[in-house]
C-alpha cells in the first residue's frame, strides 16, 4: 500500500497524536503517503452530561470505526485510555506506541501540591477515578465537574472556576503545556487511569497489509503493561466509567501491577499490588489483581451508585 488515511478526532490532543503517528509511519516507510481524516464524534459534541449517561467512552470511537468500515480511513489513532476493554467486532489494536508519562498532573495557579490547597478548595474533574482518590486524600475539598478538552479545562481553571484541576501529564506535554504541571501524582499513592499515556492504533482486523505497516510502531514493553492493566479492568466491570485505576510497570525481573477501586462519594478506596516474576502472563496478572480487589470489597464499591 502506498497511501494510508488516519481517522482522528479534531481536538488538539487527538490531532497531535494522529500527526505523531503519521510522522512515525512516514519515517519508517519512506514511500508511504499518510493523510489525516479529522472528524467530530458524539463524545465531543455532548459536553453537558456525564459520559456514563450518554453511552460511555466508546462514543469517541464510533464515528472513526464507521469511517474505517466504509473505507474512508484505514486506521484510527486513540488515547488507549479512551478505548473500551472490548473492541467492536472486526477491529483490533494494530500497535501500541511507547508510553509517555503515565502520571496524572496537579495543575493550579496558586499552589504547587495537592496537600497545599486550603481547606474546602475547589478542584475540577469529572473523572470518578480522580474524584475518589481526591476524596480519600482530602475529604474537605469541594469536587466540581469539569469536562471538555485539555485547553477548555485549563481555560476554566484560569477563569477562576477552580483552585486546581487534575489532568494527564502526557496530554499536557504533547500540547506543549508541560509547564502547567505543578506536580506529578505518582504510584503507589496515586494511580492513573488504565493505559494512560499510551497511544493506540486501531485497524480493521482483516487488514493484514495495514497490520504489517503499523506493527513496526508497536512497543512490546508498553503493550505488556497496558494489556495487564486492561485485563484487570475487564475482569472488574467491562465499562469505562467506573472509578478504577491501574498502572503496570516493568521491573528488572518482571512486572508490578497496582490496582485501585474507589468510591467518588465517600472516598473509600480498595487497593491491590502484585509483583510478577517474568514478563509473560500479564493477562493473568491483571486478573489476579482484579480478584484481590474484589476480595477486598471492590464489588461492593462498584455496586454502589454514588452520585459523583
Ligand atoms: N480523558 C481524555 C484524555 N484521554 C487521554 C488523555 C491524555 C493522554 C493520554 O492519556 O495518553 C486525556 C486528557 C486527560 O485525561 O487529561
Amino acid at each position: 500500500m502506498k497511501h494510508l488515511r488516519i481517522a482522528t478526532r479534531k481536538s488538539a490532543l487527538a490531532l497531535w497524536q494522529a500527526e505523531h503517528v503519521a510522522a512515525r509511519l512516514r519515517a519508517v516507510h519512506s514511500d508511504l503517503e499518510v493523510e489525516l481524516v479529522p472528524m467530530t464524534t458524539r463524545g465531543d459534541q455532548v459536553l453537558d452530561r456525564p459520559l456514563s449517561e450518554i453511552g460511555g467512552k466508546g462514543l469517541f470511537l464510533k464515528e472513526l470505526e464507521v469511517a474505517m468500515l466504509e473505507h474512508r480511513a484505514d486506521i484510527a489513532v486513540h488515547s488507549l485510555k479512551d478505548v473500551p476493554m472490548e473492541l467492536e467486532p472486526g477491529f483490533a489494536i494494530g500497535a501500541v506506541l511507547e508510553r509517555a508519562d503515565a502520571a496524572d498532573a496537579f495543575v493550579s495557579n496558586t499552589v504547587e501540591r495537592l496537600d497545599q490547597l486550603p481547606e474546602g478548595a475547589r478542584v475540577g474533574t469529572s473523572s470518578l477515578r480522580r474524584q475518589a482518590q481526591l476524596r480519600s486524600l482530602r475529604p474537605d475539598l469541594s469536587l466540581l465537574d469539569l469536562r471538555g478538552n485539555v485547553n477548555t479545562r485549563l481555560a476554566r481553571l484560569d477563569d477562576g472556576h477552580y483552585d486546581a484541576i487534575i489532568l494527564a501529564c502526557a496530554g499536557l506535554e504533547r500540547l506543549g503545556l508541560g509547564e502547567r504541571i505543578r506536580s506529578r501524582l505518582v504510584a503507589p499513592d496515586w494511580i492513573p487511569a488504565v493505559a494512560q499515556g499510551a497511544i493506540a492504533i486501531e485497524q480493521r482486523v482483516a487488514d493484514v497489509g495495514v497490520a504489517a505497516l503499523v506493527g513496526v510502531l508497536d512497543d512490546a514493553g508498553t503493550r505488556r503493561c497496558v494489556e495487564s492493566e486492561r485485563a484487570m479492568n475487564r475482569r472488574l466491570h467491562g465499562s469505562c466509567n467506573v472509578p478504577v485505576a491501574g498502572y503496570c510497570v516493568e521491573t528488572e525481573s518482571g512486572l508490578v501491577l497496582y490496582g485501585l477501586v474507589g468510591d467518588a462519594g465517600s472516598g473509600d478506596l480498595v487497593r491491590a499490588e502484585v509483583e510478577w516474576s517474568g514478563r509473560e502472563g500479564g493477562l493473568a496478572l491483571g486478573e489476579q489483581v482484579a480478584e484481590l480487589l474484589l476480595e477486598r470489597g471492590a464489588a461492593e464499591i462498584l455496586g454502589r451508585l454514588s452520585p459523583a
